[in-house]
């Protein structure tokens, strides 16, 4: 797939007089550019952010790279809501080479963190039907939204004061979470908003090489590829994390108006990024930009069909899916998250089982880092064999000089994963 992927899209570069960087940026003039590997990937909620994610685990597993991953008394999460700190880092998990799951944003700790060179990215999603996901998927966990009558989103946009507490915990799901996300302040007064917010949005311009756009989750993720000099195959995905039909609700313009109204600084940040990666889409040529977009969706439906022979397993919500490891998390019983559920037999003795790194593209988050944590304590442990823990635990600030020398690849073997499915079934 790979060197046949190159020659197409070389040859595609050719027709349409794409730089040769944007279809296949690893064979530039100047020869192949190595491909770049420490990436802060800031995840904020309800974005496409678990999709992005996916990608970057099994990118860091195919290159041998250590993911920084939260301490256990975090959970999946670093420590959020409290501002990000090193300390909420697995120690097995360091020095990391990315980072991704979810985080406040501290621009100081990261860069304590991450090596110098790290390229931070980030994700947004137009405000309206990112606050309706919201609303919908903490319904019940946020108390600004659980107080509603009936849950009704029209209710709480007709009066947000009435139902929203800025000091209570988990407020910040419940107005301008990309800027809280982001570090920012999500409570500025209404008449310092607007000011704060185009501030905001020119520091976020400073610290992040590129802020993707879930609306145009493609055409992202081609400027991403390019940045960061990876192939098309490093960020092929399935969607990940999605909602079933039946629990979206459709937005009218008069709700999407309240809707930016009372996430006013997540607005302009939104409107500040569409517009910037629309500007380095068209410096780019759209027409490349889309052939790209296609080239990408034809791949991913190879490996898909190479991956499951035919199509996807089909999608089903968390609580119809047999297999623990590929359910997704589900806040309440009253949103339904879906996932991908693999059949029985693919999963059985005497089957050709799916292949690891396609196990991997469909396992939800929470699941995919457990895994991840395992495999880099294993490896750890590998190599520092005869130190007690508590040695490990100072020893791993070390770790980075090792990781230049080819280390065995501890990633758990096809067989393993294949055999933790059919255990937790
Ligand atoms: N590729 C792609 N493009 C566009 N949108 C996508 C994609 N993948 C996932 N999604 C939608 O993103 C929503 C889930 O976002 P997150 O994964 O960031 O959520 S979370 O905060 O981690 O729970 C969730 O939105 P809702 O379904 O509206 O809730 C997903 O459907």
């Amino acid at each position: 797939l790979h060197h046949g992927g190159h020659l197409n899209l070389t040859l595609e570069a050719f027709w349409l007089g794409c730089p040769s960087s944007m279809v296949s940026s690893t064979q530039g003039s100047s020869g192949p550019s190595a491909k770049h590997t420490s990436v802060a990937f800031l995840k904020t909620h309800k974005t496409a952010s678990s999709t992005v994610q996916n990608i970057l685990f099994r990118f860091a597993e195919r290159n041998n790279l250590t993911v920084a991953l939260p301490i256990t008394t975090c959970d999946h999460q670093f420590c959020y809501p409290r501002p990000f700190s090193a300390h909420f880092v697995h120690p097995h998990t360091t020095p990391p080479d990315i980072i991704t799951n979810h985080l406040r944003f501290s621009r100081t700790e990261l860069r304590r963190l991450m090596p110098n060179n790290t390229i931070y990215i980030t994700i947004l999603r137009e405000p309206g039907a990112m606050f309706e996901s919201l609303f919908t998927y903490f319904n019940q966990y946020c108390l600004s939204f659980k107080r509603v009558p009936n849950g009704s989103l029209e209710t709480f946009l007709d009066h947000p004061w009435s139902y929203y507490r800025p000091e209570e915990k988990d407020s910040m799901y419940a107005r301008n979470t990309l800027t809280f996300d982001l570090g920012g302040d999500k409570d500025r007064p209404s008449s310092e908003a607007p000011a704060y917010a185009k501030r905001f949005a020119a520091e976020m311009e400073r610290v992040f090489s590129l802020v993707m756009i879930a609306e145009y989750f493609d055409e992202s993720l081609v400027l991403l590829r390019r940045l960061l000099s990876w192939d098309l195959d490093d960020v092929l995905y399935v969607s990940l994390n999605m909602r079933t039909p039946d629990s979206k609700s459709s937005l009218s313009s008069e709700n999407t108006a309240k809707i930016r109204a009372w996430n006013a600084i997540d607005s302009v940040v939104y409107d500040h990024f569409n517009a910037s990666l629309w500007r380095q889409l068209r410096a780019l040529g759209l027409a490349c930009v889309e052939r790209e977009v296609q080239l990408l969706r034809q791949s991913r439906d190879r490996l898909v069909r190479s991956c499951f022979g035919g199509h996807l397993p089909p999608l089903r919500s968390a609580a119809q899916i047999t297999n623990k490891e590929l359910r997704p998390w589900q806040p309440s019983a009253k949103v339904e998250i879906v996932g991908y559920d693999l059949p029985v037999n693919m999963t059985q003795k005497g089957h050709v089982p799916p292949r690891d790194e396609c196990l991997k593209m469909i396992m939800p988050e929470v699941q995919y880092t457990r895994l991840l944590l395992r495999s880099e304590s294993l490896r750890i442990r590998k190599r520092f064999p005869l130190r007690s823990s508590q040695q490990t635990l100072r020893t791993v600030g070390q770790v980075r000089a090792h990781k230049e020398s080819p280390a065995p690849s501890l990633n758990p073997r096809p067989s393993e994963t294949m055999a933790r499915l059919r255990l937790s079934q």
